[in-house]
């Protein structure tokens, strides 16, 4: 491997996870008794080719997050690094991408809150990336019809929102993370585009680069409201007793 492709991964997990409900940081709330953090980073991790982990903290936990990593078992080959998050979630990640050093030419963004990413969906971004595309997004197609409506606003909840298209759904995809870039372009976005986007991959196609999707996977979902506690604690149940045979 060069020196120019050695991969970190940054870790944005400095939300509060209000649609979670009340309680810690939602980076720091347990699945089956480990911080949903430390399940994040160790899927990171379990790949041979990230080299360094920057996690970004709650802005009032850094230290607990050092602490955090210092008492669980994660892999020596890999190197980690904490920094205080920010207001938003593409804040948090410029501020992971301004830790880096020198000598990592691949860069995976992915959120604390997807902890149960296989290996394999890290692998086959990084290897896209490494294969010369420079922004690359895992995804799967939609099992709902989507519809476009007029959205009633903040101080309407519940009021019936006018349909205004329905996307072919065969041409959309629910993107995930780990999403992967060549640094440059990353970095160059992150210091281009200021709209508040939803993603980093929409930043760089805002650049006019061409971002591709390569395959998601379903353990790969993101922990947003309570109901996917529920599924990410039963995805943790069917491993355990698949790795008991
Ligand atoms: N200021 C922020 C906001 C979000 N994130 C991170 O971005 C990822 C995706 O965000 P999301 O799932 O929306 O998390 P929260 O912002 O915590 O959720 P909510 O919107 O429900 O508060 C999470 O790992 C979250 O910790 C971050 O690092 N800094
Ligand atoms: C980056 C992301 O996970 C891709 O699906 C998603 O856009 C994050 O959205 P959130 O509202 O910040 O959770």
């Amino acid at each position: 491997m060069s020196e120019e492709s050695r991969t970190a991964v940054v870790i944005p997990a400095a939300g509060r996870g209000v649609r979670l409900g009340p309680g810690a940081p939602k980076a720091l709330r347990a699945l089956n008794g480990t911080p949903m953090l430390i399940h994040a980073v160790r899927a990171m991790a379990a790949s041979r080719a990230v080299s360094l982990v920057v996690v970004v903290a709650p802005p009032e936990g850094a230290a607990e997050v050092k602490t955090l990593l210092a008492d669980h078992a994660l892999p020596d080959r890999t190197d980690f690094l904490v920094v205080p998050g920010g207001e938003t979630r593409q804040e948090s990640v410029k501020l992971g991408l301004d830790a880096l050093p020198e000598g990592i030419g691949v860069v995976l963004v992915h959120d604390a809150a997807r902890p149960l990413v296989p290996v394999d969906t890290v692998d086959g971004v990084i290897e896209a990336v490494r294969e010369g595309a420079p922004a690359v997004v895992p995804a799967l197609p939609l099992a709902d019809t989507v519809k476009q409506v007029e959205p009633a606003g903040p101080d309407k909840p519940g009021a019936p929102e006018p349909v205004v298209a329905t996307p072919e759904r065969a041409r959309l995809r629910a993107v995930q993370t780990p999403q992967g870039f060549d640094r440059d372009t990353l970095v160059r976005a992150h210091a281009t585009v200021t709209d508040n986007v939803t993603d980093d991959a929409s930043m760089v196609e805002q650049l006019g680069v061409q971002v591709v999707v390569v395959p998601g996977h379903e353990e790969a979902f993101k922990v947003t409201r309570p109901l996917d506690l529920v599924l990410a604690e039963a995805v943790l149940a069917r491993r355990r007793a698949n790795d008991g045979f």
